[in-house]
Formats: structure tokens, C-alpha cells, sequence
């Protein structure tokens, strides 16, 4: 069943209601109290990839692994995808979203039955009731890894280049993902494939790589602060996920991140998440593991964790802390 026209936050914003329509407002808990604007002096660490493959190999190793350990989210310059790519990306985006009326976005509407299809949605939780509350967001979702999957006739064909802007920033998010990776591993005196390895042979997890435009709005918390990542041009984000605390057994963290939503301004991110195959077993990787470092989480089958997320909402920690031994 296709998503109704009413729902989407894009057209919602547009005719200029006064009130925000309920299943969009946030419980009182969840809702980010003011002032949101510099909580905090620190910003999340900025990391220069430049020399990566020579000479500063083994400092930015370290670096990462620190940064990791403390924040388990970074911003990378330097890290080698095209300027030009980003700049493709972020306008193919926007011009879908703004330029292209709503009766044919909606031709890519999401089946809002099934969780994590593809397509243009509002609503991302299909499995939660309709007491959900909804993200004041609009997105594209679109599957690009394993290539088996990937099928850009189910894209936007407007801009003319969408399809091959978003083939080539995927392609290029994966490359990066798998220099981090390697890092990430490396930097626990692991081999370099040694949590590709843990994850899959055809889509390796564990990471989000998102850029951000200009718009603030992303924050990732900090010893209980919620820090907001400054948009930095042309940097792009790096955020653990669930799979990296569970396979370092929780010597690096997974980043609570959210995004806040302003009256006056709409934002655009595009987030590129490297997820496991569905049948794969998660699990503490054996070399991180002995006698006065036990596991710390149960092994887990990816598809498993995928649907308690969707059913029980991405909210804090509360799906790896349920893995906890
Ligand atoms: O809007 C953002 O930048 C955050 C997006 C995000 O965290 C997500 O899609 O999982
Ligand atoms: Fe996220």
C-alpha cells in the first residue's frame, strides 16, 4: 500500500500548517531541550585521511582508534572521494526533492507494509503501529550493495543523472568503508579484513558514512551531551554502528546520533549505511576475545537484529543493550 500524499513532511511544510500534525511530535522525553545551539564547546574530531596508503599510515591508525574508542563518531576530510561527487550528490538530491512535483515522486513510493524498501517514504518504522511517531523527514531509500540488489531503474530518473551520481557515490562509499574498516581493525592490532570478514563476503557492515549539507543539524552524544556536528564542506561523517561495538566487543562504542529538525530551513544528509548480510551471525571477533576479556555481547543473526530495530525503533541503545551478557 502505497503512503498518501498527506503524509509527506515535504508537502505538509509546503501549505504552511501552523501546527505540527501529532504523529510527528516526539514525547516529551525525546524531545531536544533548548537551547540546542552550542551545548557544548567541543566539537566531534575532525580526521585527515591525507597519507593514509604511505607515510602516515600508522598515526592516522591511531587516531582513528582513539577516536573510536572515546567518541565512536568522526568527521573525515581528505578521504579521497571526489569533491565534484559530493557536490553531484547533494544536487540530485535536492532537485528530486524540491524540483519534481509530488505526483511523480510518489511513483516511487515505498510499500509502507514490508520494512526497508525502496523507494520515497515518510514513515521507516512499518512494523510499530500507528502510534509511531514519525521523523519530520522525507527519504529516498535506495539499495546499491550487494550489486545483485542494486537496481537504479527504481531510482528517480529525474535529474537525468541521478541514477549515475548515486551508482558512483555508492560505489565510492564503499571503497571508503572498507579503507576505515581496515583501519578500525587494524588500529585493535587486528588484520586489516578481520571485521569485513566478521561481517560478510558481499556487503561488508558496520559503518554509516553520511554528508551533510550546510544546514546544522546532526548531533552525536557525549558523555551525556548531545554535541552538534558542524557542517564542515565537502567532510564526510563516520558513525559506528551496533555491528562494530558487538565484533570489538565493546572496546569501540556505536555513536547515539540524532538530527533536529528548524522551522525555517530544510536540511539535507545523505547517509550511506554498510550493513551485514541478513543470514550472517554477529559475534565478538575470537582474537579480541580470552580468559580476562570474556564476551561482552551474545552472538546475534544480523536479519534478527534488523527486525527488532524496526519493530522496537532505533531510539538510544536499547537493541545492543538487549545483546549485553
Ligand atoms: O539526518 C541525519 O543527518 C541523520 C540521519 C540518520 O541518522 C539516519 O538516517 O540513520
Ligand atoms: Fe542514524
Amino acid at each position: 500500500m502505497a503512503e498518501t500524499p498527506r503524509l509527506r513532511v515535504q508537502a505538509l511544510s509546503q501549505i504552511g500548517i501552523s501546527h505540527v500534525p501529532p504523529q510527528f511530535i516526539q514525547q516529551p522525553e525525546n524531545r531536544p531541550v533548548p537551547p540546542i545551539k552550542s551545548l557544548s564547546t567541543i566539537d566531534i574530531p575532525v580526521i585527515d585521511l591525507a597519507g593514509i596508503d604511505s607515510d602516515r599510515s600508522d598515526e592516522i591508525r591511531n587516531e582513528i582508534g582513539r577516536v573510536c574508542e572515546e567518541w565512536g563518531a568522526f568527521q573525515v576530510i581528505n578521504h579521497g572521494v571526489p569533491v565534484r561527487l559530493l557536490d553531484d550528490m547533494r544536487n540530485v538530491g535536492l532537485t528530486f526533492f524540491h524540483d519534481l512535483p509530488m505526483e511523480e515522486k510518489l511513483k516511487y513510493a515505498c510499500d509502507t507494509s514490508a520494512a526497508a524498501t525502496e523507494g520515497y517514504g515518510t514513515r521507516m518504522l512499518a512494523g510499530a503501529g500507528d502510534d509511531a511517531v514519525l521523523d519530520w523527514r522525507d527519504y529516498f531509500d535506495h539499495h546499491t550493495f550487494p550489486l545483485s540488489r542494486r537496481n537504479p531503474s527504481r531510482w528517480p530518473h529525474f535529474p537525468p543523472q541521478y541514477r549515475e551520481v548515486v551508482a558512483e557515490y555508492a560505489d565510492q562509499m564503499k571503497l571508503l568503508a572498507h579503507k576505515l574498516l581496515a583501519s578500525i581493525s587494524q588500529s585493535l592490532g587486528l588484520v586489516a579484513s578481520s571485521i569485513e570478514h566478521a561481517v560478510a563476503h558481499s556487503d561488508f557492515g558496520a559503518i554509516t558514512l553520511l554528508t551533510q549539507d550546510d544546514v546544522e543539524g546532526l548531533q552525536v552524544l557525549k558523555d551525556g551531551n548531545w554535541i552538534i556536528v558542524k557542517p564542515l564542506s565537502h567532510a564526510i561523517i563516520v558513525l559506528l554502528s551496533d555491528q562494530t561495538e558487538i565484533m570489538t566487543n565493546g572496546k569501540y562504542r556505536s555513536a547515539i546520533h540524532r538530527a533536529i529538525a528548524n522551522s525555517s530551513k530544510a536540511r539535507l544528509s545523505v547517509a550511506t549505511f554498510h550493513d551485514p548480510a541478513k543470514p550472517k551471525i554477529i559475534s565478538p571477533i575470537a582474537d579480541l576475545i580470552s580468559e580476562s576479556c570474556p564476551p561482552r555481547y551474545r552472538a546475534v543473526l544480523y536479519s534478527d537484529y534488523v527486525s527488532s530495530w524496526y519493530t522496537k525503533g532505533p531510539e538510544g541503545k536499547r537493541n545492543i543493550d538487549s545483546l549485553l551478557l
